[in-house]
C-alpha cells in the first residue's frame, strides 16, 4: 500500500467518533463522556468547563420562560435549549408528527416518487393504519423514516425546487421562530425535515448546505428517545463534541456552526422521561406515549432562502406603505436584528396563501 493509499483509507476524526458512540461502540458503555447539558455539574470534568450559560438579552415567550439556554465554549453560534419544551408540548408536536405531517402536503420517504401526495393515497393515515395493526403485515408508520413539510428537500439532488412546495405549517413556523429568538437570532421557516428513529437507526455525519440561504440558523427539536448528537467542524478531520440529547431538548446551528459536521451515531432504548409518561391524559396520548416510548422524533426547521423585498407577497409591500412607516421588512428578512414584532407581522401577511417564493 501506498503512503498516498493509507491517508485516503484512514477513518476522519468524525467516522472514529460515529464508531465509539454507536450501539456496542467502546463509548456504548460510558455514554457520560458527552456532554449532558440536564446535568452539567455530572457531565466529564473536560466537557464541563466547556459548556457556558446564555444571558437572554431579551425577554422570552411566556411558554419558554423556564428555557435554559447554553454554549458551548469555541463552537461559534451554537446554542442548546435544555428542557426547552414541557412534556405537554412535546406530547403536542409528537401528535403532530405522526398523524398531521406524514398526510398531505407532507411528503414521505412512503410517498410515490417522493412526490407530493395525492387524496388517494391520504384515504386510511399511516396513524390510523397503525392503531387498526394489520395483523402480519409491517404497518407505514414502521417503515416511516422522515417526512418533509413547506420546500420539499430533494434528496437525490441535495437541493431544494421552487415547483415542490407546500405551504409551510404556521404553528411550527412560530415555534421554530420563538427558539431562534431565544438563541438569538431570527429565522423565518421554510422548510422541515422530520426524521423518525428507533433504536438501531443513526443519522451519519453530514453538512446541510442545500439551503442557498445559510445565515438563518437550523432549528432542531428533539422527542421521545435520548440521542448522542455529533457536533464537528467544516471538516471531517475536526474530533467533533458529543452531546445528549433528551427529550424536550432544541439545537440551535447557528453562526458558524451552521455549516459544521454533525450526526447522530446513537438512539438509547428504555430512555423515554418519565415525566413524559406521566403527562398523558388521554387514551390518544397514551397510544402516542406507547409509540415514542420505542422511537425518537427530530424536526429540524430551516430557511431556505434570503428572503428580499423582492420575494414578498404584494401584500406584505402594500401593507408597509398603507402604514406610512419605514418598510423593515427587507431589513429583517435579510439579517438577523430585526425586532420580532416586525418578523411576527411579515409572518401574519406572508402565511395569507399569497406565498413568497423568488421564482427566477
Ligand atoms: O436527528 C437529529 O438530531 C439531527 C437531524 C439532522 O441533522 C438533519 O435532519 O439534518
Ligand atoms: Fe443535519
Amino acid at each position: 500500500m501506498t503512503l498516498h493509499e493509507t491517508a485516503m483509507s484512514a477513518p476522519t476524526a468524525f467516522r472514529v467518533s460515529e464508531k465509539r458512540f454507536r450501539r456496542g461502540g467502546e463509548a456504548d458503555a460510558t455514554p457520560g463522556s458527552a456532554i449532558d447539558f440536564s446535568h452539567v455539574e455530572a457531565s466529564s470534568p473536560q466537557y464541563k468547563e466547556l459548556v457556558e450559560p446564555v444571558v437572554l438579552e431579551s425577554e422570552p415567550p411566556t411558554w419558554l420562560r423556564h428555557a435554559r439556554v447554553y454554549s458551548i465554549r469555541g463552537v461559534h453560534g451554537f446554542r442548546f435549549i435544555c428542557h426547552a419544551l414541557s412534556s405537554t408540548e412535546q406530547l403536542h408536536w409528537a401528535r403532530a408528527a405522526l398523524q398531521t405531517w406524514p398526510e398531505s402536503p407532507g411528503v414521505t420517504n412512503l410517498s410515490p416518487n417522493g412526490n407530493l401526495q395525492s387524496a388517494a393515497d391520504t384515504a386510511v393515515s399511516v396513524w390510523e393504519e397503525h392503531k387498526r395493526g394489520s395483523g402480519a403485515q409491517k404497518t407505514r408508520l414502521s417503515k416511516l423514516a422522515w417526512a418533509t413539510l413547506g420546500y420539499h428537500y430533494q434528496w437525490s439532488e441535495r437541493r431544494y425546487d421552487h415547483s415542490k412546495r407546500s405551504e409551510f405549517p404556521s404553528d411550527l413556523a412560530q415555534l421554530a421562530s420563538d427558539l431562534a429568538t431565544v438563541a438569538g437570532y431570527s429565522l423565518q421557516a421554510e422548510a422541515a425535515i422530520v426524521n423518525y428513529y428507533h433504536p438501531g437507526s443513526t443519522m451519519g455525519g453530514h453538512r446541510d448546505d442545500a439551503e442557498p440561504f445559510q445565515k438563518a440558523p437550523i432549528v432542531s427539536v428533539s422527542l421521545g428517545l435520548s440521542a448522542i448528537f455529533l457536533l464537528g467542524g467544516t471538516t471531517r478531520d475536526e474530533t467533533p463534541i458529543a452531546l445528549m440529547l433528551r427529550s424536550g431538548d432544541v439545537i440551535v446551528q447557528g453562526g458558524e456552526s451552521r455549516g459544521y459536521y454533525h450526526g447522530v451515531p446513537r438512539i438509547f432504548a428504555d430512555s423515554l422521561p418519565a415525566e413524559l409518561q406521566a403527562a398523558a391524559k388521554s387514551e390518544e396520548d397514551r397510544e402516542i406515549i406507547e409509540w415514542l416510548y420505542t422511537h425518537r422524533i427530530n424536526v429540524n426547521v430551516r430557511q431556505v432562502n434570503e428572503l428580499t423585498d423582492r420575494c414578498l407577497p404584494a401584500s406584505v409591500e402594500r401593507r408597509c406603505i398603507g402604514q406610512e412607516e419605514p418598510c423593515h421588512t427587507s431589513n429583517v428578512l435579510r439579517g438577523s436584528t430585526a425586532p420580532t414584532s416586525v418578523l411576527k407581522r411579515y409572518r401574519e401577511v406572508a402565511t395569507d396563501g399569497t406565498g413568497s417564493t423568488c421564482d427566477d
